[in-house]
C-alpha cells in the first residue's frame, strides 16, 4: 500500500483532544453538581518517563477541569508508609482517583500498593479486583496504555475481527491487557517476552504489532510484514546527537516507516492517549462513587445532602 508520510503517522493528538474535550464536559458538570473530580498521582523516586508522563497529567487536567495533586516520596520510603498514605487517600471523600506510577524502587512490592487503592478509586484497573474485568470484557474502565494502544490501532480503520496481532512486552500493565482488549475485539493475538525464541519471527506474521519493551530501536524492519500497523509504546529518555536529552520509542521508525503502512511517533502517538484516558477513567470512577453516595444516602447531589 503507498501512503504518503504523512497518512503513515498514526498522531494521537487528535484522539487525546477529542477524549480531553468530551471529559472536560462531564468534569463541569460533575463540578457544578457538588462532585468535583480529583487525581492524586504518587510517585517515589525518580525515573525519566514517569516525569514525562506526570507533567503531561497535569497539563492536561487543568485543561480539562480535573484537579490534580502529585505526591512525590523518597526512594527509600518503606511499603507499610506507602500504604498509609493510600490510606489516608481512600478514606479523604474529596480525592477521586489515586495513580501509583511505576516503577517503584525494588524494595516496595508494586502488587501492595495496586492492591492497597480503594477499587472505586482505582482509575488504572490495576487493582486485583479491577484487572479481571477486562477478561469478563467489561472494558470502561481498563488501564490507560493499553486502552490507548488500542484506540490508536482503531485508527486505521483495519477490522479486528481475525486480525493477526502480536504483542512485544507482556507487563501487567501494558501487554497483558492490550492482548486481554484485542481477544475481547475478535483479534487472534501472540504475545512475546523476553523468552520468547525468535521474536522477529512472531513479529513478521504481525497485521499488528504492538511493542512494549523500552529499549530503543528493539524493531527494525525486517521485523516488521510489509503493510503492518506498527504501535509503538515505548518511552525511553535518551540523549540526542546534539547532547539534548529526547523521548523515542522501541521501534527503529526510521526504517519501519518505510515497510509499514502504519506507524505511531513517538513522541505523538501512544502517550498523549495515554493522559487522555487516566482522566476519562477519572470521571468512570466518579460516576461509580456517585452511583455508591446515591445508593448510600438515597441522594444525587452532595451539596443538596449537606
Ligand atoms: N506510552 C505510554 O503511555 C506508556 C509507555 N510505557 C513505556 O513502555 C515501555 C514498557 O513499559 P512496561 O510494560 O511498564 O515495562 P516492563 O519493564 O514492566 O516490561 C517490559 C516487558 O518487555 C519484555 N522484554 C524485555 N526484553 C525483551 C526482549 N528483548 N524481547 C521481548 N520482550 C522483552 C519483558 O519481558 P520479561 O518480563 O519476560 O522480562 C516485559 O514483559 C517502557 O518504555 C515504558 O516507558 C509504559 C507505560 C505507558
Ligand atoms: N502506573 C503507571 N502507569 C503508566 O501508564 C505509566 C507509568 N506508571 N509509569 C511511566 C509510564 C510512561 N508513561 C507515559 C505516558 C504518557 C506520556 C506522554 O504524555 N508522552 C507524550 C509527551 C512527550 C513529551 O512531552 O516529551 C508523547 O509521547 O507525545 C509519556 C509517558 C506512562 N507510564
Amino acid at each position: 500500500m503507498s501512503l504518503s508520510d504523512d497518512n503513515r503517522y498514526l498522531r494521537g493528538g487528535p484522539v487525546a483532544q477529542r477524549i480531553i474535550a468530551s471529559v472536560r464536559e462531564d468534569a463541569a458538570t460533575a463540578t457544578a453538581e457538588g462532585f468535583p473530580p480529583k487525581l492524586i498521582s504518587i510517585t517515589v523516586g525518580d525515573t525519566a518517563a514517569v516525569d514525562v508522563y506526570v507533567r503531561n497529567q497535569r497539563a492536561k487536567a487543568a485543561l480539562a477541569g480535573i484537579d490534580f495533586e502529585e505526591r512525590r516520596f523518597a526512594a527509600d520510603i518503606t511499603a507499610g508508609e506507602l500504604e498509609a498514605a493510600i490510606h489516608g487517600l481512600n478514606a479523604d471523600p474529596r480525592v477521586t482517583g489515586i495513580i501509583i506510577q511505576r516503577p517503584v524502587p525494588a524494595h516496595i512490592p508494586i502488587k501492595i500498593l495496586q492492591a492497597a487503592v480503594h477499587p472505586l478509586k482505582d482509575v488504572e484497573g490495576m487493582h486485583p479486583a479491577s484487572i479481571g474485568n477486562i477478561v469478563y470484557n467489561q472494558l470502561d474502565l481498563a488501564p490507560c496504555t493499553a486502552a490507548a494502544s488500542v484506540e490508536l490501532l482503531k485508527e486505521t480503520g483495519l477490522d479486528l475481527k481475525g486480525l493477526e496481532v502480536v504483542i512485544v512486552g507482556h507487563s501487567e500493565i501494558v501487554g497483558k491487557p492490550i492482548a486481554f482488549l484485542l481477544m475481547s475485539e475478535g483479534a487472534t493475538v501472540t504475545v512475546c517476552h523476553h523468552m520468547t525464541r525468535s521474536v522477529a519471527a512472531h513479529a513478521r506474521r504481525a497485521d499488528a504489532l504492538f511493542v512494549a519493551v523500552g529499549r530503543p530501536r528493539l524493531i527494525k524492519a525486517d521485523m516488521v510484514k510489509p503493510g503492518a500497523a506498527v504501535i509503538d509504546i515505548g518511552i525511553n529518555a535518551e540523549t540526542g546527537p546534539d547532547g539534548e536529552s529526547r523521548i523515542v520509542g522501541d521501534v527503529d521508525a526510521e526504517s519501519v516507516k518505510h515497510v509499514a503502512s502504519w506507524i505511531t511517533p513517538v513522541p505523538g502517538g501512544v502517550g498523549p492517549i495515554t493522559v487522555a484516558i487516566l482522566l476519562r477513567n477519572t470521571m468512570v470512577a466518579l460516576s461509580r462513587q456517585r452511583a455508591r453516595y446515591q445508593a448510600t444516602y438515597g441522594v444525587v447531589d452532595k451539596l443538596a445532602a449537606e
